[in-house]
């Protein structure tokens, strides 16, 4: 026993993402997947379909959550943390009810969940642990006795989350004209949610928006230390969806571009905060799209890369591991986090992030599992 790592109570980590298409045939039905009961409309479903279809049909997505598995096991391996890491999607392959599956005939008991969001929201976290009470209830329907799980706290400022971003947007300035380097703006987006998602987000309401803000200050403030610039920055959104009269989180990213150019900003960084891989929502709305916005008006733009399988956020996955690990068994583990608003809660309490009809959702207060 001697120096290896203590992830009691766990015996395995689950990787849990959105998935997507691996191919033209793919495309339709993992959209279907996504939407079902979602109230999308048409089309938007066949704008965003074209999306994919320009790629080939295969989103990078899982490629990226396959790297990232990788790199967490050897993160694990190589530090003598011996827990198994699993992965399972929401909308495609490998389908999180049969990794459940297979997790349970592995004999596994207490399983944390490391969910692809680093925020609190709807979308990004209590989506999650809904699928996670649907697939344990499907499990029990067959007769297995599935086992409990939890989810890891929120990342967003985690230094071995918020590091690996700054140096991302520190990299991205070198690759500006040097005439324009010291006057880019930052340009933080992330995923626009409906104004009712965002005012319902996290324990207490407006976390959605809080986290984004004071991740995108830290990352502003750690590439203004590096640098010795102070660039302006603002946080914008991107990938809107939903019928037009919803409200959903605005300014949009092309309008913002379009406000620098009016403005005579000099050049943007686009720094993805709110995605932790360059999934197609980075690759369409920012690098196609936003890219094309930046180009028409003649507006010097480069788009930063997200944490993807950075050592330091596998690393940062293993200290958070073991931090919930030790709190679990009642010890008092050191937690990390930068800024102001601390680290986030382990367990969300009863209705957090709910909908206005909140279904059942697993690995938190108002978990119907044990
Ligand atoms: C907050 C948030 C994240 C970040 C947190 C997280 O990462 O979880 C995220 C990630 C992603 N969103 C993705 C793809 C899609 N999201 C959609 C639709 C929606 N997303 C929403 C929110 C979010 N989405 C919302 C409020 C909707 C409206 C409908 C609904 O309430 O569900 C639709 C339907 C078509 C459309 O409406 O655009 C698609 C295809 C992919 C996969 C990319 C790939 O394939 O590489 C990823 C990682
Ligand atoms: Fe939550």
């Amino acid at each position: 026993m001697s120096d290896a790592l203590d992830a009691r109570p766990y015996d395995a980590l689950l990787l849990l993402s959105f998935g997507g298409p691996e191919g033209p045939d793919d495309v339709v039905p993992f959209l279907e997947n996504v939407t079902r009961g979602r109230g999308i409309p048409r089309e938007r479903l066949e704008e965003v379909g074209q999306h994919y279809f320009l790629f080939g049909g295969v989103s990078p997505i899982n490629a990226q959550n396959r790297a990232l598995l990788d790199a967490l096991r050897k993160d694990f391996a190589g530090s003598g943390l011996d827990l198994p890491v699993y992965w399972g999607n929401r909308n495609w392959a490998p389908y999180l009810t049969d990794v459940l599956r297979e997790i349970t005939r592995d004999g596994r008991r207490r399983v944390l969940v490391l969910a692809t969001s680093a925020y609190a929201s709807y979308s990004g976290c209590r989506q999650y642990r809904e699928n996670l009470a649907e697939s344990l209830a499907a499990l029990v329907a067959e007769g297995l006795e599935p086992p409990r799980v939890d989810k890891l706290r929120h990342f967003f400022n985690h230094p071995g989350f918020l590091g690996p971003v700054a140096d991302g947007v520190i990299a991205s300035l070198d690759e500006l004209p040097a005439a324009v380097r010291d006057g880019a703006h930052l340009v933080f987006t992330t995923h626009s949610i409906p104004d009712e998602a965002a005012d319902a987000s996290g324990p207490r309401g407006g976390a959605y928006v809080a986290q984004h803000l004071e991740a995108a200050r830290l990352v502003a403030d750690a590439v203004r230390e590096a640098t010795g610039v102070e660039r302006p920055w603002q946080l914008v959104y991107q990938s809107r969806s939903g019928p037009p009269h919803v409200p959903w989180l605005e300014p949009d990213v092309c309008d913002h571009l379009e406000a620098l150019h009016r403005a005579d900003a000099p050049a943007a960084v686009l720094v993805p905060i709110g995605f932790v891989s360059d999934h197609m929502e980075v690759l369409y709305d920012l690098d196609t799209e936003a890219r094309a916005k930046a180009d028409e008006l003649g507006l010097p733009a480069v788009r930063s890369a997200t944490v993807g399988a950075d050592p330091r956020f596998a690393a940062a996955v293993r200290e958070l591991t073991l931090e919930r690990a030790a709190a679990e068994r009642g010890e008092s583990p050191r937690r990390r986090a930068l800024g102001t608003l601390g680290p986030s809660h382990d367990v969300c309490p009863a209705g957090c992030c709910a909908a206005r009809v909140a279904r059942p959702a697993a690995a938190g207060a108002d978990s119907p599992f044990a």
